[in-house]
């Protein structure tokens, strides 16, 4: 990727924990120069440290884009050090669930050009997934550089607006914790079946794994990529009849597990 006005200004991030290092790493890893990024975090991982970017330095006076990855709870602390920095050209990124543009604009003015995004960890592998959208001081220009920098750590998809951000954070920001219970959850289930913990572990992982990249490179539906492990009268048609029961199945559960998160995040943005 070419980082561009990144490279010359600098790029700061404000919270370098799990979602920040996952985008560092990806940004990295892209060939953005360790010497254009400011990290601000009260506890910088020995990861971080260890990556020759500035940490808790002196920042730049001019930066390019700030990326906002604190948790929403610490935001009205952290976000107020950065004021000076709105209603200019620095673009600021946020990946926080709930916290709304509105808030954002509230402390940096609504002059800012603020994208408020929604990405997920796979990032840290370049599989990431991340939805963006930008309040009305963003121009296309702003849109493209932040799709940029989450490019360079998976897919970007666009948003209509803002009100879809929480369905969107319900579905794929929490998305792959779902997936991980899912492995912790086939393993345990081989252990009820008489496996030993480790092997039900090995080839729970295993096909969760192997089902995902089969997802990612094949043509085919997931429903037709579900079919074909279903043999007529046989073990898989079995077990779904148990997980497609429409009162008690996945879908089910999953509605409810996604609408709890899409509640969560409207509670954050109050
Ligand atoms: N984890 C995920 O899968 C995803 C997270 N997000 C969003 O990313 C954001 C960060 O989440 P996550 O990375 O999981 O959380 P983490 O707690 O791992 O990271 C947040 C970091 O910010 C630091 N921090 C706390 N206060 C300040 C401050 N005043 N100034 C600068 N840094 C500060 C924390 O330090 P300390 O630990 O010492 O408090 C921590 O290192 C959240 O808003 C979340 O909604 C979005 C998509 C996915
Ligand atoms: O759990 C959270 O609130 C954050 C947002 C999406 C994933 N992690």
């Amino acid at each position: 990727m070419d980082f561009g006005k990144i490279s010359e200004r600098g790029l700061v991030l404000l919270g370098c924990g799990k979602m920040g290092s996952a985008l560092l790493q990806g940004w990295l890893a892209g060939g953005l120069s360790p010497d254009a990024v400011y990290v601000i975090d009260p506890n910088p991982s020995d990861w971080v440290l260890a990556q020759a970017v500035h940490v808790n330095q002196p920042l730049p006076e001019n930066p390019a884009v700030v990326l906002v990855a604190v948790k929403p709870q610490m935001m009205g602390g952290a976000l107020p050090q950065l004021q000076s920095y709105g209603g200019g050209n620095t673009l600021f990124v946020s990946v926080a669930a709930g916290t709304l543009i509105a808030s954002y604009e509230a402390v940096l003015g609504a002059a800012t050009p603020i994208v408020r995004t929604m990405p997920n960890t796979p990032a840290a592998v370049g599989r990431g997934i991340t939805a963006i959208c930008g309040n009305a001081h963003t121009t296309a220009a702003h849109l493209d550089t932040t799709q940029a920098l989450m490019s360079a750590v998976g897919q970007v998809v666009r948003l209509d607006g803002e009100h879809q951000m929480d369905a969107v954070t319900a579905v794929s920001g929490s998305g792959p914790a779902y997936v991980f219970h899912l492995i912790e959850a086939l393993a345990a289930a081989g252990h009820a079946q008489g496996l030993a913990p480790d092997l039900a572990m090995q080839l729970a992982r295993a096909t969760v794994c192997g089902a995902g990249e089969l997802a990612y490179q094949a043509s085919e539906t997931a429903a037709q990529l579900r079919i074909n492990v279903t043999s007529p009268g046989g073990t898989t048609a079995a077990a779904l009849e148990v997980l497609m029961d429409a009162e008690t199945g996945f879908p089910p559960l999953l509605r409810r597990a996604v609408q709890a998160a899409a509640d969560r995040g409207r509670e954050l943005g109050k």
